[in-house]
Order: C-alpha cells, then sequence, then structure tokens
C-alpha cells in the first residue's frame, strides 16, 4: 500500500496535499483540471518534487527521504525521454544499470521485454527511426524492466493519435498488471479511467482527493470536478 500521510509536496511555490492510501496491485487514474496539480502529485511520489509536510510511505517503510533512483517508482512521461544516440535495445538495457552491454541473461531478459511491447525486430533502430507509437513501446519496455512496484505514467501517450493511445494505455497496464505492479496514471480522458483503472484519484486546486472506484466517481463526482467532467 501507497500511503500519503497528510503529505504536501512544493513544485516552485505550488503546494499540493494529499492525504490517503492506494493499495498495492491497483491502477489509479490521476484527474482533475489543467494547473491542479496532477503531475505534482507524480513528481512528489517520484522525488522530483520536495516534500515539506506529513508521510510517505510504500509497504510501510518511509521512502520520503530516499533519493529518487533508489525509490520503488518507474515513470513514463510523454516525451518518452529515450536517448537519441542510444539503440531500442541500448536504451531499454539502461532499465538494468549502465552497462551497454548486458550479459546473456540480462541480454534475454530485454530480448524478452522488447517482444513483450512488440519491438521484436527493431532492437538495433535508433529512436528516429521509430514511428511514435514504437517510440513510446520501447519507453514502455525500459520502464517494465526496472522492475519498481510503482509504475507512474504521466499522459506518457497524449501525442499518438485516439486509436494508438488507447491500445498503449491498454498494453501497458496489461503488461504492469501481469508484473505485479501498481499504476498511477495521469489523464485527461476520463474514459480512459473507466476503460483501465479501478479507482480515480480526483485532483483539484492543489488537493488530491482519496481514490474513489471509478464508475462512482464519475457517476456522482465532488463537487470540485462537477465543472472539470461536464
Ligand atoms: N517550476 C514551477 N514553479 C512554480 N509553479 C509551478 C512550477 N511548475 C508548475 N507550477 C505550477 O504548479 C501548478 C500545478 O502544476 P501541475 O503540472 O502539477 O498541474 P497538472 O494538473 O499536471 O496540469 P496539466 O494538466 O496542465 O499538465 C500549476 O498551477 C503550475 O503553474
Amino acid at each position: 500500500m501507497l500511503t500519503l500521510d497528510k503529505v504536501t509536496f512544493m513544485n516552485g511555490g505550488f503546494p499540493l496535499s494529499a492525504d490517503f492510501t492506494i493499495d498495492a496491485h491497483s491502477v489509479v487514474a490521476v484527474i482533475g483540471p489543467s494547473g491542479a496539480g496532477k503531475s505534482t502529485l507524480l513528481g512528489g511520489i517520484a522525488g522530483f518534487h520536495e516534500q515539506v509536510a506529513g508521510r510517505l510511505t510504500w509497504r510501510g517503510a518511509a521512502i520520503g527521504a530516499v533519493p529518487p533512483a533508489q525509490r520503488p517508482v518507474a515513470m513514463l512521461f510523454q516525451d518518452n525521454n529515450l536517448f537519441p544516440h542510444l539503440t531500442v535495445f541500448q536504451n531499454v538495457a539502461l532499465a538494468l544499470g549502465p552497462s551497454l552491454r548486458p550479459d546473456a541473461g540480462a541480454r534475454a531478459r530485454i530480448m524478452d521485454m522488447l517482444a513483450q511491447v512488440g519491438l521484436e525486430g527493431l532492437a538495433e533502430r535508433k529512436p528516429a527511426a521509430l514511428s511514435g507509437g514504437q517510440q513510446s513501446r520501447a519507453a514502455l519496455a525500459r520502464a517494465l524492466l526496472q522492475d519498481r512496484d510503482l509504475m507512474l505514467m504521466d499522459e506518457p501517450f497524449s501525442a499518438l493519435g485516439p486509436a494508438l493511445k488507447d491500445r498503449m494505455l491498454d498494453l501497458s497496464v496489461e503488461l504492469a498488471k501481469a508484473a505485479g505492479r501498481t499504476v498511477v496514471m495521469v489523464t485527461h480522458d476520463p474514459d480512459d479511467a473507466v476503460r483501465v483503472a479501478d479507482t480515480i484519484v480526483g485532483v483539484a486546486a492543489g488537493r488530491a482527493f482519496a481514490p474513489q472506484p471509478a464508475q462512482d466517481f464519475l457517476r456522482n463526482p465532488p463537487e470540485a470536478f462537477i465543472d472539470y467532467l461536464s
């Protein structure tokens, strides 16, 4: 369970507060108006934004003071963050450490992950020689191979067309669930939440609300989200 116990994260001068828990292995959609603090919530959990109050724990262990790279967190961003001078294989290999020449065991894991995301045959390509969807698949492979309990997704597929976006979201959640991950994803599309999420965390004006079952939230939204959803 991820516990945000009266937590406040600061993004520049912007405070985001949260006081709730997220069940392990659940899929949580984070929705709310632009500028409300959705990315700040994810960045705070990942350790990119300062935590100025409260206690953040994962499975009972405090992680608030743990450096980002050592948190149980893998993150998928909108821009994919692929290194242009490295091949797909090398980009994905970075999930396992700095070596670009992994041993046979690691090599097998990388190739297996590339197959799972549908990139077999493209391992030696550079990102510029991939389509947008294929680049997203490479970033997904790297995030999954990191083997971290929490997968945070900040609208990673929003630059793709609607059908491809849906396919990538479905694939990400399917593979993350199969790997036993807990998924927290920002989306601007309530339909995404209904399709893949168990619960919704609404974020409005610097406050993240406790997760509610996705259908309940959308059928009977808290006051702060009525205008946003209508
Ligand atoms: N570096 C910064 N310094 C000061 N304020 C910032 C900084 N970055 C973001 N903010 C402010 O923090 C608030 C929350 O931003 P955040 O990116 O978390 O919102 P969001 O809900 O993810 O928005 P969007 O849906 O538009 O991506 C915004 O009002 C934004 O202007």
